[in-house]
């Protein structure tokens, strides 16, 4: 058995449940996402709300057809609420918004961006996603259920399709002993199933990207783990694109006597849409060999006009082990003709040729069976997948075809599956050692907790399950056509996109931007640290639309003013909507005018330094360095006084956007700072002597202003207007000094801000906004008074940003915090996976009591900072001769070594 089975084994855990430590709360040493028994519910979370659930009310008396029920609106006491925070009744935003919303939802019939009307119904049921990175996803919730799927390039449907299961089918000499679907549901339809498992006798266990699912099945004496893979592997661009997931089935046969087990594989023509019902879909079976391996099953081919696809569940053939089908049955009926087939004989009839054509109305499945005798005592291992060919994608404008990543090598013919079949179930093992390569020297770091190991690991799944598209760049595409006429002078543009693609990911499943570039400036340690050359490839996105503008005028719905959709020489906010075409049109986010915002252009210096530093690509840094000279051109703008410091312009102009900032601010005016120091440094490295004496001459000003301007003696304040609440505390007010700390430049001739003045920012920060909120168990608040009160001036001030927390752990950790760090993560860890039950759908941000928002985010990839914050910890150990905190380096490719 491979990998972290082997671990396991020697762990006498195979037959028994994984160690627990989670939902128990006691970290003792599991390293996983568990649930012990697939019965019992993971947290009580119902009393928990999305964040805007003032907007029934409002829209009730505008007389809106209201139908969705969870979304969140409501009017407390009187007052419209966002998050608790009461927003003035005649908030101009609010009605602007409910315009455009109504125009686009119910006049244009297309989905909103962000649709505060109908948000995504808290389920507390997901666990690890099946397949690579942007080839599609489909979430398997921990009691095996597939539930969350995004075929789709960036949308989402939520449904949980009963017909797809695995059930195994016990035989003992010659007769059939027990037979089971392994679920704990007992639905309305296929009611000639035998449902109902109990779920005291299954245990689910997450470290993404593996599952595993222990079934102890009662009464038999016989043990199946289902260990789920999926082709995630930092550093490979190939294996990681595809679009499959396999499901090794290790049986433990503790009988005195031979068993004969099957497990079958059932599966719907569909997603659980209507579109499973819109006919014309057909299923048949196959068979593919290659180098002696083969491997059977069944191709379900779903032909909608869009984005048409094909699923294949299959399993390998070896010694042994049989295969047997079903191609085709009624999902909606009784299925008995399915079930007695495999009682009689633990096969199925495998019947040739295709099957029909579903007629309208008409939904189809199909099933696929592994069959092996385990002797007495022994142990037999079945090996099914599940794969699904999308290859040519439309996004929502229907526009442009986009190739998907893994054609280059499966193809664009619609006919890969078979082949990616083939493919997974014999290079899964391959996969595994790499994972188990990749993830071993964390989980066996004793000194770090099993919490963090759960976190780091499982939080990656928003790589693939953030809406995520990796696609081709079109053979016949030219510079020209991407920089414009005049050409951005991207010398490496081409070659970066045609070797590695275009990569794009979601803000969140609930907020349908791709890049939000304000966002992935925090999870983007995640992509430089694992996937570096998809960091360079989204980055050379970026540059591109920096150099481009869109000059079509719109209405921004926080202000209601009217600015054109892009300027020139700025950074956007995102590349666009996946129901749109996104990098053909950027910037869907349309509640501010982000060519005033303050951050964007800092966020991308502050990444092409960092990139550069981890990666060594003096090419990129080439490249992006016009871009980095062009956005920090139109940055200096907003220093309107000429001290070196840029100010706010008295909105919400940056990633928090809905907490105004005046003047100087701790967060945008630090990121300015350390955007200056990369300035210094990356002409330094370029031999630009002009622009590093231009650059350091503003940081050696703005250092001054900013200390004067912001420093209280024990930490930067919010802002330096002298509001009511510019004193607050930020928990994000280090951003700066964090990336200049990941990158080695927080010190010596490059120390921006003074070392002590950030420890003792930090220690205050731990002491008043993780300490003093929530007993010191929830993470940081966004914003705190100094007297220990969460600043309520804003929705955004009183919320607890997850993505914002693990920065600030990470930040502790580079200035030696270590304990404060680890014990600030911890809470949103525990808040998040074991409190709430949003296991695989981490939110955006919580309050302390009661309201979420924004579910499945991308901003807690950032809990990847940490990861390198204790590397560099580790490494200072090394060179200083002090003891080693960490185990040995991951993850970098060995020319990384010894840096
Ligand atoms: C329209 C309301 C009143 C405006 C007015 O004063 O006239 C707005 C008040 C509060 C707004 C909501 C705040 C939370 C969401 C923010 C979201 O933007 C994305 O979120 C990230 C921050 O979490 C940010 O970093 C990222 O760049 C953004 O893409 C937009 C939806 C909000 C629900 C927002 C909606 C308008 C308000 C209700």
């Amino acid at each position: 058995m491979a990998s972290l089975g082997s671990y396991l084994c020697s762990q006498n855990l195979l037959s028994r449940p994984w160690p627990t430590g989670h939902g128990g709360g006691g970290g003792s040493g599991s390293c996983v996402h568990s649930h012990e028994h697939l019965e019992e519910h993971p947290a009580p979370a119902q009393a928990w709300s999305p964040a805007l659930r003032y907007w029934t009310a409002l829209f009730s008396c505008c007389c809106v057809p209201w139908d969705t029920g969870s979304c969140g609106v409501s009017l407390q006491e009187g007052q419209l609420q966002c998050g608790g925070h009461v927003l003035p009744s005649d908030t101009e935003g609010i009605v602007i918004y409910f315009r455009w919303w109504y125009k686009k939802t119910r006049i244009e019939k297309k989905s909103a961006f962000i649709d505060l009307l109908c948000a995504v119904p808290l389920q507390q049921i997901y666990g690890c996603p099946l397949g690579g990175i942007g080839g599609g996803t489909i979430t398997r919730g921990w009691r095996g259920e597939f539930c969350r799927w995004q075929l789709n390039p960036g949308i989402y449907h939520y449904e949980t399709v009963i017909a797809d299961q695995f059930t195994v089918c016990l035989r003992c000499k010659g007769q059939t002993v027990y037979q089971q679907v392994l679920s704990v549901e007992r639905p309305s339809t296929l009611q000639g199933w035998n449902w109902g498992y109990c779920g005291h006798y299954a245990f689910y266990h997450a470290l993404y990207p593996r599952a595993w699912m222990v079934y102890e099945l009662p009464g038999q004496n016989v043990v199946l783990t289902c260990r789920q893979v999926s082709p995630v592997i930092p550093h490979d661009y190939k294996d990681s694109s595809l679009p499959v997931g396999v499901f090794i089935w290790e049986v433990e046969n503790e009988r005195d006597e031979d068993v004969d087990v099957s497990i079958m594989f059932s599966l719907q023509n569909g997603t659980g849409t209507k579109e499973d019902r819109s006919g014309g879909h057909w299923n048949e079976p196959f068979a593919f060999e290659k180098e002696g391996e083969r491997v059977a099953g069944v191709l379900l081919h779903h032909c909608t006009h869009v984005n048409p696809f094909t699923l294949a569940i299959s399993a390998r053939e070896k010694a042994g082990t049989g295969v047997t089908h079903l191609t085709a049955f009624n999902p909606m009926g009784s299925g008995r003709e399915v079930w007695q087939d495999l009682l009689q004989d633990g096969r199925l009839d495998s019947p040739a040729g295709k099957s029909s054509l579903t007629e309208k109305g008409e939904v189809m499945a199909a099933a696929v069976c592994a069959s092996c005798r385990v002797p007495a005592r022994g142990h037999r291992t079945l090996e099914l997948a599940l794969a699904w060919d999308m290859p040519r994608v439309h996004f929502g404008s229907k526009e442009k075809l986009h190739l998907r990543r893994y054609t280059r090598f499966f193809g664009s013919g619609g006919d890969a599956a078979p082949a990616l079949s083939h493919h997974a179930l014999t290079h899964y093992e391959e996969w595994e050692r790499k994972i188990e390569a990749w993830q071993k020297p964390i989980l066996e770091n004793s000194q770090l907790p099993s919490w963090y190991k759960s976190a780091l690991f499982n939080e990656l799944y928003f790589m693939t399950d953030g809406g995520t598209i990796w696609v081709e760049l079109p053979p016949d595409c030219r510079a020209e056509d991407l920089q414009g006429p005049e050409g951005a002078g991207l010398s490496h543009l081409l070659p970066v996109l045609r070797e590695y693609g275009r990569f794009a990911y979601l803000e969140g499943q609930e907020y349908r931007m791709y890049n939000t570039y304000d966002v992935h400036f925090y999870a983007s340690f995640a992509l430089i640290m694992l996937w570096p050359k998809l960091q360079i490839s989204l980055q050379y996105d970026i540059a591109v639309t920096v150099v481009n503008e869109d000059v079509q005028p719109r209405q921004y719905l926080m202000c209601g003013q009217t600015a054109q959709v892009k300027l020139k020489n700025v950074v956007p906010h995102d590349i666009g909507d996946p129901g749109d075409e996104p990098w053909h049109r950027v910037n869907a986010y349309l509640m501010h005018d982000t060519a005033d915002w303050k951050d964007l252009n800092l966020k991308f210096v502050l990444q092409v330094y960092r990139d550069y530093y981890l990666t060594h690509d003096s090419l990129y840094l080439r490249d992006m360095w016009p871009v980095c000279q062009a956005v920090m051109e139109s940055e200096m703008k907003f220093d309107t006084d000429n001290d070196g410091l840029i100010e706010n312009g008295g909105f919400a102009d940056q990633t928090y956007d809905a907490w105004v900032v005046h003047g100087a601010s701790a967060y945008c005016g630090g990121l300015w700072l350390a955007a200056v120091c990369m300035m210094c440094k990356m002409a330094e490295v370029l031999g630009d002597a002009e622009i590093q004496q231009k650059y350091t001459d503003i940081l050696s000003k703005g250092k001054e202003a900013f200390e004067r301007m912001l420093w209280n003696g024990k930490y930067y304040n919010y802002d330096s207007s002298g509001s009511e609440t510019s004193s607050s505390i930020m928990s994000d007010q280090c951003a700066g000094q964090w990336f200049l700390g990941a990158c080695g430049l927080d010190q010596g001739e490059f120390e921006v801000f003074r070392k002590s003045h950030v420890v003792s920012a930090l220690k205050t920060i731990f002491e008043k906004n993780v300490m003093s909120f929530a007993g010191g168990t929830m993470g940081a608040v966004n914003g705190m008074r100094p007297d220990g009160v969460p600043d309520t001036s804003s929705v955004q001030s009183n919320e607890v940003w997850i993505g914002v927390v693990y920065a600030l752990a990470a930040t502790m950790i580079q200035e030696g915090l270590v304990e404060e760090g680890f014990r600030t993560a911890e809470g949103c860890y525990r808040t998040v996976w074991e409190r709430l039950g949003m296991a695989f759908q981490t939110p955006e941000a919580y309050r302390e009591k009661k309201v979420y928002r924004s579910l499945a985010y991308m901003r807690p990839l950032s809990i990847w900072s940490m990861q390198l914050a204790l590397e560099g910890q580790a490494l200072i150990a090394v060179s200083s001769g002090s003891v080693l905190l960490m185990g040995p380096r991951f993850a970098f490719p060995p020319a990384w070594e010894g840096r």
